[in-house]
């Protein structure tokens, strides 16, 4: 049987490879840097999948190209690289990985509100270069017991990062495009914008990047934090202006930040960021363990797989042009 014709953007984790080399003549851009744009053009005139990475911006243009193409795949759940409408004008379903991540983003946005909050990197690096000569010169941190967690984006991971708030004797309040209906079970507290940027003690963010969402924490949302706050980006480095964060951190109008996420990505050795004491970045680990890439490479081959036998992808964002169950 003839093999469906598939551009992958970056390898994928080895048992979702062979699955998708099973049934798949690949093509893979195997570099760091994203793929050029003029040759994902080029091998896309033919394919009719693509498995896409958050570094590839798929557009009207790029869809345009593609004439065979009968779906998109991606190893991630945000999905801000891809513009769905565009997707959805042409037919083309898109998947991507919802579910199989949560809980291992919302260990690593906790990890780094008590990183932050117990200054571990800087207690780390203190034992490290022989610092440690007695026992009150110290690196000294905050509490979070009966502390206010502030969560904007009340979605699976947010849920998941309030569970741990609430073991650890954290006060929750969120805000959220709409108002949770479980948010009693949680014992969160629905606020609006404002009231949350000037009550939490600890803030973390899981909203996923839209127009809406771009550059929603700038210079006056900063103002309105409390000196003492501690700002978790775990969602998308362009939610924040990194300008207005670096000058908020430098003037000490707001305690801390803690990010797993950049504007840009990568950091460059040399971004003003990294000569903050106040800061704690890692490289956008949200969902990096074995297990869980591993899951959501087979979640997004089963998607993919499915989208190019016309069958209905597990996960597809656009549900309106998905394929129906069954079909040929
Ligand atoms: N750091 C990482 O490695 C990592 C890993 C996974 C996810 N993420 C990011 O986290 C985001 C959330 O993931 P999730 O699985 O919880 O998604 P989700 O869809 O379950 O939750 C998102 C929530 O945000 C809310 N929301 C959307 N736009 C909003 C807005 N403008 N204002 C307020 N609330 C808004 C939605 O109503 C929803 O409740 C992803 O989109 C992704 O960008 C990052
Ligand atoms: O959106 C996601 O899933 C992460 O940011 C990438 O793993």
């Amino acid at each position: 049987m003839a093999k469906y014709k598939v551009v992958l953007t970056k390898e994928t984790w080895p048992a979702a490879m062979e699955r998708i080399e099973q049934h798949c003549e690949v093509k893979v851009w195997k570099e760091a840097e994203p793929i050029p744009r003029t040759l994902l053009l080029e091998w896309l005139k033919d394919a009719e999948g693509l498995f896409s990475t958050g570094d590839v911006k798929v557009d009207e243009d790029l869809l345009a190209n593609a004439h065979q193409l009968r779906v998109v795949a991606q190893s991630s759940v945000g999905y801000d690289n891809i513009d769905i409408d565009a997707c959805t004008r042409r037919g083309i379903p898109f998947g991507n990985t919802p579910g199989v991540l949560v809980e291992t983003t919302a260990d690593l946005a906790f990890a780094l509100l008590l990183g932050a909050a117990r200054r571990i990197h800087e207690c780390w690096d203190f034992v490290k270069s022989g610092k440690w000569e007695s026992t009150n010169n110290i690196p000294f941190g905050v509490d979070l017991y009966g502390k206010t967690l502030g969560i904007v984006g009340m979605g699976d991971i947010g849920c998941a990062v309030a569970r741990r708030a609430k073991a650890c004797g954290l006060n929750i309040i969120y805000y959220n495009r709409t108002r949770r209906m479980d948010d009693q079970l949680l014992e969160a507290r629905y606020v609006d914008f404002r009231d949350l940027l000037q009550e939490s003690d600890f803030i973390i963010t899981l909203v996923p990047l839209s127009n809406q969402s771009r550059g929603m924490f700038g210079a006056k949302e900063f103002a309105q934090m409390k000196p003492s706050a501690y700002f978790i980006n775990a969602a998308r480095g362009s939610i924040v202006n990194t300008e207005a964060l670096y000058e908020a951190l430098k003037s000490k109008q707001i305690a801390y930040a803690a990010l797993d996420v950049t504007d840009p990505e990568p950091l460059a050795g040399d971004n003003p960021l990294l000569s903050l004491p106040n800061i704690l970045i890692t490289p956008h680990i949200g969902s990096a363990t074995y297990e869980t890439r591993n899951r959501m490479a087979h979640l997004a081959a089963d998607n993919l797989l499915a989208g190019l036998g016309r069958q209905a992808l597990p996960t597809c964002v656009n549900p309106t042009v998905n394929y129906p169950q069954g079909a040929l």
